[in-house]
């Protein structure tokens, strides 16, 4: 069973299976070697002072390393600060300023960036370097007799803070969002329930915080060669290459890899057959995208897209044979179909607002299959953000000792209770005759030959905004190629009500994308870029050279 006591979770599976899997690298560490490792780990901690509640940066790759730290720092009952570490330095060190860790815990390279950057300073009071020895303040501790049982440890209760974990900042500066172990739960639960990860299952993720739930659930989490800083470089080749060696059954990624996983097998006609669950999350996976996935899955596999936020983890699941049951729906601009809410997981759509809400009330509800703000009341609702009181009076209403979180997405509610994507509140496009859904527009556009992806975007002011369709072509896509794409997509643009009104198609070589997941469009920085070109465009009277940032391609 899944409880709070994660720490005990982890002991549980080193008490039936100590000579099972539980991480593999270039080499395999098993749940023994595991438990030892966490209580060198945790001893040396706390003679520095690790106690529970102590905040913990802890920027390690992924691997046993990793693994131990952070399982010792829940048997401390001390608070990991996760934080992307592909971030801008100065992001991160404000990041850093806001959650004040005590304790930095990285590889060299991550202590250099610490001190050249300013990362934690006047907050860090201990740092400890993870190096290829292991030299914890350059000493050794002493080994507990029984790995994984000493009596020291309390065990973790539901309301202990499990960590600090920052959203990925793709609307606006990253939030520190503040999760209590049972705010974990729903997520194991939905890993082990849905996704059946559990004893046996090797595990592999792309985005580090979900691997380490592998070894919770009794899983051998893998560790691919790749840079989590970068994704958007990792080699299909490798994780291909892990995925058949170490037999993967379940894989985690974000739908920008797995689409490029995807197109990799498919140029190779590969199948993954060891996988038998793949889940995906941050942004929606385009129906295009679900199709190559299902070709390098044999037949019995099944894809899903899980939908969340940092805030509140997991909201809704759609499995591959409803999200291509709704692709032809979407691929018209009815939105990408999120599946229904989870159990537990309340799911309402209120009306529009930029406002804060204080109280709930039934009032603002819209009525079915109108778009409005995703609102989720569930078990998985993070506590308020870390000293932001006006992002969350945005982001909450209280409703009698409930609390409604605000996702910042727009969307619908089907007759059969599911729930729609429109795309986020922040980047609706307001113009004079109504707002303009991202979701609604952009895979309609995304279906036509030689487009890679697009992004709406609103040129001007609210509420008279210019919509601007911007273009990301296939790679070396030549000018004659581009024009016709033009030409194909404002025709495309007529044939439906609610995009009859774009007149502006610009190319860019490379949408900018968000550090976590290399998934989501940074639509507010192509809408920068798209009116500095416009207005360049308008003053050369030269609609026709659309070169996006350094040319496009
Ligand atoms: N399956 C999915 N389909 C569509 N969108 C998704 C899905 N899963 C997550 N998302 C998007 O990702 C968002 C959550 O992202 P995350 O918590 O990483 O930070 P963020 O909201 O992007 O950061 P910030 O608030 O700093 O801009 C959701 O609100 C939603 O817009």
């Amino acid at each position: 069973m899944i409880t709070a006591d994660l720490a005990g979770l982890l002991d549980g599976h080193l008490r039936r299976r100590p000579e099972a899997v539980a991480c593999r690298t270039a080499v395999a560490v098993t749940y023994e070697e595991l438990a030892r490792l966490v209580d060198d780990t945790a001893a040396a901690l706390r003679r520095t002072g690790v106690r529970a509640g102590t905040r913990t940066v802890v920027l390690v790759p992924p691997g046993p390393d990793l693994l131990a730290v952070v399982f010792a720092l829940l048997r401390l009952r001390a608070v990991p600060v996760v934080v992307d570490p592909g971030l801008p330095p100065g992001q991160l060190r404000s990041c850093l300023a806001e959650a004040a860790p005590e304790v930095f815990i990285g590889i060299p390279l991550a202590q250099f960036a610490r001190v050249v950057f300013g990362w934690g300073r006047g907050s860090v009071r201990t740092s400890i370097t993870v190096g290829p020895r292991r030299l914890w303040l350059g000493t050794r501790p002493h080994r507990p007799r029984t790995p994984g049982c000493d009596p020291v440890y309390e065990p973790g209760r539901a309301d202990d803070m499990a960590l600090l974990a920052y959203t990925s900042g793709s609307t606006g500066p990253p939030k520190g969002v503040p999760l209590r172990r049972r705010h974990l739960l729903p997520l194991l639960r939905m890993l082990s329930d849905s996704a059946a990860i559990g004893p046996g299952t090797r595990m592999l993720s792309t985005f580090p915080p979900f691997a380490m739930a592998a070894p919770l659930l009794g899983a051998t989490v893998v560790c691919p060669d790749i840079d989590p800083r970068r994704l958007d470089r990792a080699s299909p080749a490798v994780l291909v290459d892990d995925i058949r060696r170490h037999g993967v059954g379940a894989l985690f990624a974000a739908p920008a890899l797995l689409d490029r996983l995807a197109r990799y097998c498919l140029a190779r006609e590969l199948v993954l057959d060891s996988l038998n669950v793949v889940l995906t999350a941050g942004a929606p996976l385009s129906p295009a995208a679900l199709d190559r996935v299902r070709g390098f899955l044999k037949p019995q596999a099944v894809a899903y897209s899980v939908y969340g936020a940092t805030e509140c983890m997991p909201v809704s699941t759609i499995g591959c044979g409803e999200l291509a049951a709704t692709a032809a729906a979407t691929n018209s601009g009815a939105g990408t179909c999120l599946g229904s809410p989870l159990e537990d997981a309340q799911v309402r759509v209120i009306a529009v607002s930029d406002e804060p809400i204080d109280r709930w009330s039934d009032d603002l509800l819209v009525a079915p299959g109108t778009v409005g703000e995703i609102t989720v009341t569930s078990p998985a609702v993070s506590d308020p953000y870390l000293h932001r009181p006006d992002a969350t009076a945005l982001a909450r209403i209280a409703d009698g000792d409930q609390v409604v979180h605000r996702m910042g997405d727009l969307g619908t509610i089907d007759a059969q209770g599911r729930l729609w994507f429109a795309g986020r509140k922040a980047e609706r496009v307001r113009t004079e005759h109504g707002d303009w859904y991202t979701d609604h527009v952009e895979p309609i556009f995304n279906t036509v030959p030689g487009v890679h992806r697009t992004a709406l975007v609103g040129v001007g002011a609210a509420p008279a905004q210019r919509p601007v369709l911007v273009v990301e072509p296939d790679h070396g896509t030549s000018r004659r190629e581009r024009a016709r794409i033009r030409a194909d997509l404002l025709a495309l643009a007529q044939q439906q009500p609610h995009t009859a009104g774009l007149d502006d198609v610009l190319f860019h070589r490379h949408f900018p994308m968000d550090v976590r997941h290399h998934s989501k469009i940074r639509r507010h920085v192509l809408a920068a870029w798209a009116a500095h070109r416009l207005k360049a465009n308008d003053r050369r009277a030269h609609p026709d050279d659309l070169s996006g940032d350094g040319g496009a391609r």
